[in-house]
């Protein structure tokens, strides 16, 4: 994902590399000028040497903003692709390991994209540092081979030991990003468990202290250790450069019998190393975060360190079935403590039926609804459509045939059409008029004025966008649970049958026994089995 990112933006960031080199080309020049002023060695006055000098100052200056300018399109353009990207894959992962990510999502698309963006976004500095440095090394081998064999001692000592606390601070930044994920948890419960918060003054203590708190200093502890590593980076290396620059002086005048003006010109140009030295070793910082974040998506599965996804969707494939069966379902969740096995399951369901399906809490009702729309692959068994076993592959295009109000549910608001376009204005108005929501809401070009509702107006407004969407098979996991009475016989009475006589296909997950007469079948579960199904009376 990286290189593609790097391929796809590779000309803003070749012109910045490039003006940065061109700029690195005039400052060294500059440093020559400067040496040659100190050591007066040109032919001429003073002011001969000036013009040139101001001239190279001017070029570094224009190619420096010229290469910043391209640095800052490429930065901006960067963090918008890998956005882009990562959305893309997160919306392409399967329903189940999206589930087990979903804490991680925001962390990625904000820390980590930011990170990564930020060690490419040092690329072009760095590159004008390292050329500066080399143009400044090159420069000093000309002006004394001995002195830069001493200096060049120093820069190996230097590099060894940036190496060995880099990896030293891996460990450190790893766990600073699984703990920035708890972080986010932590930081969601504070706007969504503010009621239970509020209530219960024990609890808020405990959660602020023990939870959050501790997640905060656990961070902090990490943040201090990866910080103090990467400090005594810069402090050792800065150190050592200094360290250099006096051996310089000294061994120039006491060994190896080098003139004042040469030992003066030589230190003069070390001196220019210490600026890109000191911005490659600030780019360290940027590439261990980045490094690190870039380790950290790789975690969350093969979708993300592969090439990016393609998935396109025929809604039109299934559109001509007439049975949809289970043979010897089966699903287990990953880790799930108390072994809830569901199935093995044999169902049917028919085109036209209307099918209402109950049982206790936990007896499988929600999980038999992600596998009945492609949701969730099963583990064991087929889900098949007249007879074809539907695959891995498959399942996109028969999830089409489906819309669901499943109990957490999520509200749009705009209202669209299965072709993604605004229903027409007189159909939704009708619509939100028959569900009592049209002095609530009203809506323009399809977008909703508020979803500011009640539990149960919230579902009505989730079962408008049904209805636009003109679906082969509805299923409601308990739709009516939060509808008052009226509204609940309406939509048992009226809503499901005019459903079924539009020729829909309906699956109502429901524990409202007074109603099961206007189902076709009732199917109930029990531990993950069929325990009963049968025609209703
Ligand atoms: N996300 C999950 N991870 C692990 N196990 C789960 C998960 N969701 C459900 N389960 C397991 O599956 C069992 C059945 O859950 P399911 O939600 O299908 O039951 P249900 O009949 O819809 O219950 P309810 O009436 O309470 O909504 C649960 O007891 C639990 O053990």
């Amino acid at each position: 994902m990286i290189a593609e990112t790097i391929r796809r933006h590779r000309i803003p960031l070749a012109t910045a590399g490039a003006l940065a080199a061109g700029s690195a080309l005039a400052s060294i020049v500059l440093i020559t000028q400067i040496g040659t002023i100190a050591g007066g060695v040109f032919a001429g006055t003073p002011h001969s040497m000036l013009w040139p000098a101001a001239a190279s100052l001017v070029a570094m200056l224009a190619l420096s903003a010229a290469a910043q300018t391209f640095q800052a399109h490429f930065g901006a353009a960067v963090i918008s692709d890998l956005r882009s990207q990562l959305c893309a894959r997160f919306m392409a992962l399967d329903y189940a390991r999206l589930m087990s990510n979903r804490e991680r999502i925001a962390g990625a698309l904000v820390v980590d994209v930011t990170r990564i963006a930020q060690m490419l976004l040092v690329l072009p500095q760095a590159l004008f540092n390292a050329l500066v440095a080399l143009f400044c090394l090159a420069y000093l081998a000309w002006l004394s081979w001995p002195l830069l064999l001493v200096l060049a001692g120093f820069v190996v000592i230097s590099v060894a030991c940036a190496l060995a606390i880099l990896r030293r601070t891996e460990g450190f930044f790893a766990r600073i990003r699984e703990e920035e994920d708890s972080l986010f948890r932590h930081f969601r419960a504070i706007a969504e468990a503010k009621k239970e918060l509020s209530m219960n003054a024990a609890r808020a203590a405990h959660f602020s202290e023990r939870v959050l708190g501790r997640a905060i200093r656990d961070n902090e502890v990490s943040l201090r250790a990866a910080n103090r590593w990467l400090g005594y980076t810069e402090v050792w290396n800065m150190a050592i450069v200094y360290a250099a620059i006096l051996s310089v002086a000294f061994m120039g005048r006491a060994y190896l019998g080098q003139d004042a003006s040469q030992v003066a010109r030589f230190v003069i140009a070390s001196l220019f190393l210490i600026g890109p030295i000191s911005g490659l070793i600030a780019a360290i910082r940027q590439v261990v975060a980045g490094m690190s974040s870039v380790r950290y998506l790789r975690t969350l599965g093969p979708a993300f360190s592969g090439p990016a996804l393609a998935a396109s969707i025929d809604p039109t494939r299934f559109a001509g079935w007439s049975r949809l069966s289970f043979r010897q379902v089966e699903y287990r969740y990953p880790g799930d403590a108390d072994e809830f096995r569901f199935g093995p399951m044999d169902l049917e369901l028919r085109r036209g039926e209307m099918v209402f399906v109950t049982g206790g809490n936990g007896s499988g009702k929600s999980t038999l609804s992600l596998l009945l729309t492609g949701m969730l692959a099963p583990s064991g068994g087929e889900v098949r459509v007249d007879g074809h076993a539907l695959t891995a592959t498959d399942l996109g295009d028969f999830r089409q045939l489906f819309t669901a109000v499943f109990a957490d549910y999520w509200l749009f608001d705009d209202l669209l059409d299965r072709r993604g376009r605004s229903p027409p204005q007189a159909g939704i108005e009708a619509l939100l008029h028959r569900l009592g929501l049209d002095r609530k809401v009203t809506a323009t070009d399809g977008r909703l004025s508020t979803l500011d509702l009640s539990q149960g107006q919230r579902k009505r407004l989730a079962l408008t966008q049904g209805y636009l969407e003109d679906s082969d098979i509805y299923l409601f996991d308990e739709w009516a649970a939060d509808q008052d009475v009226e509204f609940r016989r309406c939509f048992y009475q009226e809503l499901l049958p005019e459903l079924k006589a539009a020729g829909k296909t309906l699956v109502v997950i429901t524990h409202d026994d007074r109603y099961f007469d206007v189902a076709d079948r009732v199917v109930r579960l029990e531990y993950g089995q069929v325990a009963a199904d049968a025609s209703a009376v």
